[in-house]
């Protein structure tokens, strides 16, 4: 039977502890395809094969000319001049400039030796054979230099770095087409809870549909890792062991949710407890209070409370950070800005609270209150609202930190 936690921990000492066991379950690394590396974390320095700009290229569709042919033409006195090539992109045989001539050229072609300067179309009569030009922009314009944004040889993307859609096409761009990323965590997750029914299911009275085993799975992918997630398990200490013991030897990590407060059937924290491996625990937050962290058979594990609530801040204060550190990722920590209040709160003392909010330009407004149960206010939030453990009441336009952790938007 579960015995009251006696270890008490302050939200940065649990979140040391959880990022010192998670250290571990960083798996090596794979190499994948560019096109299939988005949200992957670089496990390789990306050196660039190329420079960017490949080619010294046009900016604008026009005519490529020395300025000193062209910088003196005006609406009164316009130059006239011979149109030699047509040079559209992809042009691979582009000819010298000869003076007294201009090329016609598209955006992204490349510049002909010789060139100084672009024309833009709007300029000109458009002529093909022969062009009419009326006025010339200053020497150099509209030239996009060869290596002007990154040098060949240079490095485009350090390892460490998480590959949004910028990045993969830096990656495309300086000509890779696979590259080394660190392999996800195999993250299982279990819920536990015998009022549990899954969604789409009747319920019985007393019942509930499971839901944090979707939050927590969709907030692994999320962090970087790779959820399996258990059929969640009714309040059985036998049940519950055999399903994580059953599923455990592929797994980095485990995550489970419920069980671990002060009731009388505690089943994660009778069975985990039992092993000696886990240690139970509170910490000094809200939501998230009742908390624990230790190894099942040598593979990490984290358990996390049921109240949906406290269970998604536990996942985003102590899970998600390891497990970007665990990744290699230098900054693991979601943004953090200072916001003003738009209305006023309080806070029990002595615990960090992390109540959910709305970010609105620098006004973040508080939804729903403070209960851990409270689902739909959750979902309609995008921050959580840091209030520091000393902080008791707060008036409205104080300064607070908030966190970034998205969702909610319309
Ligand atoms: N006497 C005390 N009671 C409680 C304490 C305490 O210190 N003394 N702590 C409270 C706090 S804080 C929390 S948080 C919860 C944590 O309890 P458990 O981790 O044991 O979670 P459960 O009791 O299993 O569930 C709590 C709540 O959440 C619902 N739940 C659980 N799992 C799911 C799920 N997968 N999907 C949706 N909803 C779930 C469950 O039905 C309960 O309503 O303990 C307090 N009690
Ligand atoms: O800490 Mo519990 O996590 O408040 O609801």
């Amino acid at each position: 039977m579960s015995t009251p936690a006696k270890v008490r921990r302050t939200v940065e000492e649990h979140r040391a502890a959880v990022t010192a066991l998670l250290a571990g379950c960083s798996p090596g690394t794979e190499e994948v395809p560019v096109a299939a590396a988005a949200g992957r974390v670089l496990a390789e320095d990306v050196v660039a094969a190329v420079g960017l700009p490949v080619f010294t290229n046009s900016a604008m569709d026009g005519y490529a000319a020395r300025w000193s042919d062209v910088g003196a033409a005006t609406d009164g006195a316009p130059v006239r001049l011979p149109v030699a090539e047509d040079v559209p992109a992809g042009r691979t045989d582009v000819p010298a400039l000869a003076p007294g001539t201009v090329h016609r050229i598209m955006t992204g072609a490349p510049v002909p030796d010789g060139a100084d300067v672009v024309v833009p179309v709007e300029a000109t009569d458009g002529g093909t054979d022969r062009v009419t030009i009326t006025s010339s922009p200053a020497a150099g314009s509209f030239l996009r230099h060869a290596g002007e944004d990154i040098a060949a040889g240079s490095l485009a993307l350090p390892a460490g770095t998480v590959l949004g859609p910028a990045q993969l096409g830096l990656a495309a761009s300086v000509g890779r087409a696979s590259v080394v990323v660190r392999r996800r965590p195999r993250v299982l997750v279990l819920s536990t809870g015998s009022e549990l029914v899954a969604p789409g299911e009747p319920l019985r009275p007393g019942q509930i549909h499971e839901s944090n085993s979707l939050v927590l799975a969709a907030a692994v992918d999320a962090a970087g890792g790779e959820a399996r997630t258990l059929h969640f398990v009714p309040d059985d200490v036998d049940q519950f062991l055999s399903t994580v013991r059953g599923a455990l030897a592929d797994a980095d990590l485990l995550i489970t949710s419920g069980g671990v407060s002060m009731g009388a059937y505690e089943v994660v924290k009778d069975a985990l407890g039992a092993l000696g491996t886990v240690q139970f625990l509170a910490v000094a937050m809200q939501p998230g209070g009742p908390q624990g962290a230790g190894t099942v058979d040598g593979v990490p594990v984290v358990t996390l409370p049921g109240n949906p609530v406290s269970s998604f801040v536990s996942f985003e204060v102590f899970v998600r950070p390891a497990l970007r550190a665990a990744l290699g990722v230098p900054r693991p920590d979601r943004p953090r800005l200072p916001a003003r209040l738009a209305g006023p709160l309080t806070s029990p003392a002595g615990r960090r609270q992390f109540l959910r909010g709305r970010l609105d330009g620098g006004t973040v407004e508080l939804v729903g209150g403070a209960g851990s149960h409270l689902v739909a206010s959750l979902a309609r939030s995008d921050v959580l609202v840091v209030v520091p453990e000393e902080v008791t009441e707060l008036p409205a336009g104080s300064e607070v930190e908030v966190v970034l952790v998205g969702g909610g938007e319309r």
